[in-house]
C-alpha cells in the first residue's frame, strides 16, 4: 500500500486504534511513531514522545536484551521477539492505574521488526502485547497442576502406592486392627547395596531396577485390603491386614526368592552371587494389640536392620 501526505493522520488513526503497544524508531532511535496504547499504559504521551530518543524515555533498558534487539533490527536488518519468559517486565507499563498505583507492571510480549523503506533509511517497529492475563492464566493451571500432584496416590516413578497412600492405609489398618481384634502385619524392605548399583550402572538404570522390582513384588499380595507402597528412595513397605506375623514372614520369604528370580545382574554387590536381592523386616501385632502407628512402623525398620546386619538378602522379624 502507498501512502500520500494526506494518509498519514489516517494512518495514526489506525494504529490508534490498535490494541497493542505500537511504535516506531528512526536509524537515530528516536521515536518517529507512538500510538495511543503506549500512552495509556506508559503514562508519556504522544507529543512528550516526539525525536525523543527512546532511551531517554526508558534509560533503564541501556544495555538490556531490548537495546540489544533494538540495534540488532538497525543495524544488521534482524528481527526479534523477546520471550515473556525471560524478559518479564522490561518497559514501565501498567495494565490500569491502580497497577500503576501499586507499581505492578504488565506482563509484557514485544517483538522488534526491522523497516526498509527502499531508500536507505532504516527504522524499526516494536510492538508490545499485553499478555498478563495468558501468564495469569498459566500460573492457574501451574498451581492446580501441582495441588493435584499433591493429592495423587501412586508413586510416579513405579506405579505403586505412594508414601501419602501408605501414611492414609496404616493409619486406617491400625484403627481398623484394634477396633476388630484382628492381627496386623508390616513388612518394609530395601534393595541391598543400592548405592552401588547406581555407583556402578548409572541412576537410570537404577530407576529402572526399582521399577521392575517394585512392579514383580507389587503383584504378590491377594488380598484387596494388602497394600505395596514405595515408602522413600529405594525402600518399600508392605501392609497385611488380618495376617498374623508367621504368615508375613511366609510371604516376605516368597518376596525375596521372587526377587532372587529374576536375576537382574548387579555386579557391584558385595555377595557371593552378583543379583540384585533385597533385605526385608517384618513387625506383627498380634489380634487386638495393635499400638500406635509409629511403633509397627520403628518395630519393622528395626528387623529391616537387622536383616541387613545379619547378611542381606533375608527376613527378619521382630
Ligand atoms: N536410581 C534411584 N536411586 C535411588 C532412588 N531413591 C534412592 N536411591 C538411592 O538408593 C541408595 C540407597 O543407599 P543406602 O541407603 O546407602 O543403601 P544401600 O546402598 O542399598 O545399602 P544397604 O541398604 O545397606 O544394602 C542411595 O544411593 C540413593 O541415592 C531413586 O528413586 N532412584
Amino acid at each position: 500500500m502507498k501512502c500520500s501526505v494526506e494518509s498519514l493522520p489516517l494512518l495514526q488513526g489506525v494504529i490508534d486504534c490498535i490494541d497493542v503497544g505500537t511504535l516506531v524508531l528512526d536509524a537515530g532511535e528516536r521515536v518517529v511513531l507512538w500510538n495511543r496504547w503506549m500512552g495509556q499504559h506508559s503514562g508519556v504521551l504522544d507529543a512528550e514522545t516526539v525525536e525523543r530518543n527512546f532511551f531517554d524515555l526508558f534509560p533503564e533498558q541501556r544495555g538490556k536484551r531490548l537495546e540489544a534487539a533494538i540495534g540488532q533490527a538497525l543495524r544488521s536488518n534482524l528481527p526479534s521477539l523477546l520471550s515473556q519468559t525471560l524478559n518479564r517486565w522490561p518497559l514501565p507499563l501498567y495494565s490500569s492505574k491502580a497497577a500503576a498505583e501499586k507499581g505492578e507492571r504488565m506482563q509484557q510480549q514485544i517483538t522488534v521488526t526491522p523497516l526498509n523503506l527502499g531508500n536507505n533509511e532504516r527504522y524499526c517497529l516494536i510492538q508490545v502485547a499485553d499478555v498478563s492475563a495468558a501468564v495469569q492464566r498459566e500460573n492457574l493451571l501451574r498451581e492446580q497442576a501441582v495441588a493435584l500432584r499433591s493429592q495423587t496416590l501412586l508413586d510416579d516413578l513405579t506405579g505403586v502406592a505412594n508414601r501419602r497412600h501408605f501414611d492414609m492405609a496404616i493409619d486406617r489398618e491400625t484403627r481398623r486392627a484394634r477396633r476388630m481384634g484382628t492381627p496386623l502385619s508390616l513388612m518394609m524392605l530395601d534393595i541391598d547395596f543400592f548405592k552401588a548399583y547406581n555407583d556402578h550402572y548409572g541412576h537410570q538404570q537404577g530407576d529402572a531396577c526399582l521399577e521392575a522390582v517394585a512392579s514383580t513384588l507389587s503383584t504378590m499380595q491377594q488380598r484387596p485390603a494388602d497394600l505395596f507402597a514405595r515408602y522413600g528412595g529405594e525402600e518399600f513397605a508392605v501392609i497385611l491386614p488380618d495376617t498374623p506375623g508367621d504368615a508375613a514372614v511366609m510371604m516376605a520369604n516368597a518376596m525375596c526368592r521372587k526377587v532372587r528370580d529374576l536375576r537382574i545382574p548387579h555386579q557391584a554387590a558385595r555377595m557371593d552371587e552378583r543379583i540384585v536381592t533385597i533385605s526385608i523386616g517384618v513387625a506383627s501385632s498380634e489380634s487386638g494389640q495393635a499400638g500406635e502407628v509409629y511403633e509397627l512402623i520403628n518395630a519393622a525398620d528395626r528387623a529391616l536392620y537387622q536383616a541387613k546386619a545379619c547378611g542381606r538378602n533375608r527376613v527378619h522379624s521382630v
